[in-house]
């Protein structure tokens, strides 16, 4: 049921409204209510004087820039951080979350973005784990099968992790939080990983979930989908709520616009600029994978001009991850013409090698592979610099230059940070992704490959990294982008293919493709039947 108030315009305004105005004019009773909740950490505030009021039967989005207060809300509303000062009421009694078992026990479930699994065991025994000693395997295995059928999420508790999609992984996760029967379940992303199809699915699910009067609390970057499946919209910026409102009755450039306190810059599409000679060329490239359960690569050919973005789309786990540590020189090959960097053939050579060419690289797991946590921005700066002038001089790092950069791609790339250099751990998701994506770009690198480079970045943010990327290829540079967001390589991608299982299909111009053929691509079917295929479906 719609959350509306029947006695003021909510037309394309939304107004800052009290919450517990909006359980009550939703006519449910309220589930949880949130009342001046504070949050600190140091001099950084990440909640002040929250209120928030989420009714039964809702799904309630819980919208922010980046850095904005989210995850630090849900955390505490999980048990995971002990809040500075307010109440939390469940059920109008007030409780203390101490830690999630606290949460569990009054009914709160969460999914967590990344999914803490062992890819050795089956569903079942993962599951089983995850709960109090004394479930049988076999119990859990038949308790799956039940939820799974009867929330249409498809999952067979014995096969084995490591075999499953990211979308089959998160309906494990979904599946163990619906086992303690939550009123409240809590998703942080839950679309980042998915494909179009998969979310589809994880929104009928969402649907029923409401339907049975359980509430859903969803954080997301993805205003459309908010837009399409959320009855509420709590809106924090800088760590306060400065809207409540109806998202149906809102435009995504309304929503962000609450969001920023300003109007959200759009992506200028690409001016015209002529192609330079070819800087990055891979050929026949064939890699096994460093981990058993991983991706083998076959044959992978492609050239990139300067001046050009080639967008690899794919579903994830079909090679991405291996590509990109391929071309990076994570993984070297004995072949050196399988990578060649302006000219100079790189297979067989490392990381290091590649950047003094003037490459650069920014990888999809922005913790431990693009940045460590516990160290400082500026060291981050080093990590990836110490190839190149101009952080290390000398064989010395010039510990003042790496602070200047780190603060230039503060300044560049607005990475909201409470410190001038503070540590990586610190920073929320989208800010770190910021500052990575950042660190690399300013160098001005002659090819750069990028993975998932916008992955949990607020509306804002991505349009500035698009922009960026952009406007890099348009002063010569060669740019690869792995991803997974289809809007992001209509939106950049001058040409595109897609990696299934390993394998590279053709690549095509962006202009000709629909996403239908990219969808056909990224199932393994390549060439001309996908062609056929697409024109087939449309
Ligand atoms: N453990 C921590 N130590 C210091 N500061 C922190 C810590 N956790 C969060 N912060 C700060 O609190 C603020 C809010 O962060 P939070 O992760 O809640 O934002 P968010 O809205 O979830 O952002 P994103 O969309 O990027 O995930 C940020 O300024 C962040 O740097």
């Amino acid at each position: 049921m719609a959350v509306q108030a029947p006695d003021r315009d909510w037309g394309g305004q939304c107004g800052v409204t009290k919450a517990d105005t909006i359980a009550t004019l939703a006519g449910r009773p309220a589930l949880l209510e949130v009342r001046g909740l504070s949050k600190s950490f140091g001099v950084v505030t990440a909640n002040s004087n929250v209120d928030l009021t989420v009714v039964e039967g809702e799904i309630h989005a819980l919208l922010g820039e980046n850095g904005a207060g989210k995850s630090t809300l849900v955390k505490i509303l999980y048990g995971l951080l002990e809040p500075n000062a307010g109440t939390i009421l469940w059920r109008g009694r007030e409780v203390a979350l101490r830690a999630p078992a606290d949460a569990q026990a009054l009914g709160i479930g969460m999914v967590f973005q990344h999914f803490s699994l062992f890819e050795a065991l089956t569903v079942a025994e993962n599951i089983a784990l995850a709960l109090p000693s004394g479930s049988s395997v076999r119990a859990v295995a038949r308790q799956v099968r039940s939820i799974s059928q009867d929330y249409g999420l498809p999952l067979d508790p014995n096969r084995y992790v490591h075999s499953l999609s990211v979308g089959e992984r998160q309906r494990i996760e979904i599946v163990r939080c619906l086992m303690q029967d939550p009123r409240l379940l809590i998703m942080d992303e839950p679309t980042a990983v998915l494909t179009p199809q998969e979310a589809d699915r994880l929104f009928e699910t969402l649907e029923r979930l409401a339907g049975e009067g359980r509430a859903i609390l969803y954080i997301s970057h993805r205003l459309e989908e908010v837009k399409r499946i959320c009855s509420t919209a709590t809106i924090l910026r800088r760590g306060s709520v400065v809207a409540t409102c109806d998202p149906r009755r809102e435009t995504a450039a309304s929503l962000a616009r609450m969001m920023v306190g300003s109007d959200v810059r759009e992506v200028k599409p690409a001016r015209e600029h002529p192609l330079g000679p070819v800087r990055l060329e891979v050929r026949d490239l064939t890699v096994e994978p460093e981990d058993p359960l991983g991706t083998t690569l076959h044959g992978i050919s492609f050239s990139v001009r300067g001046g050009e973005v080639l967008g690899i789309a794919g579903v994830a786990g079909n090679g991405q991850e291996e590509l990109f540590r391929a071309l990076a020189g994570i993984v070297t090959v004995d072949r050196p013409d399988s990578v060649t960097i302006d000219g100079t053939p790189v297979g067989h050579r490392g990381i290091s090698a590649r950047r003094r060419l003037g490459a650069a690289f920014s990888p999809e797991e922005r913790i431990g592979e693009a940045a460590v946590a516990r160290f400082a921005l500026s060291d981050n700066v080093v990590l990836s610099g110490h190839a190149t002038q101009p952080v290390v001089r000398h064989g010395l790092v010039d510990r003042g230059r790496a602070r200047a950069i780190s603060g230039e791609v503060i300044r560049r790339f607005d990475v909201r940070v409470g410190a001038p250099d503070p540590l990586a751990g610190s920073l929320s998701g989208g800010n770190l992704q910021k500052f990575v994506v950042g660190r690399e770009m300013l160098r001005k690198p002659g090819v750069l490959v990028l993975s998932q480079p916008t992955w949990g970045v607020d509306a804002g943010a991505t349009a500035a990294i698009r922009q960026a990327i952009l406007d890099l290829a348009a002063a010569g540079s060669t740019v690869v982008v792995i991803t997974q967001d289809l809007d992001e390589l209509f939106q950049i991608a001058d040409r595109i293919a897609a990696i299934s299982r390993g394998r590279l299909s053709a690549v095509h111009p962006a202009a000709e493709m629909t996403m239908e053929r990219i969808g056909l691509l990224m199932a393994g079917v390549h060439g001309d039947d996908a062609a056929g295929q697409a024109s087939d479906a449309a």
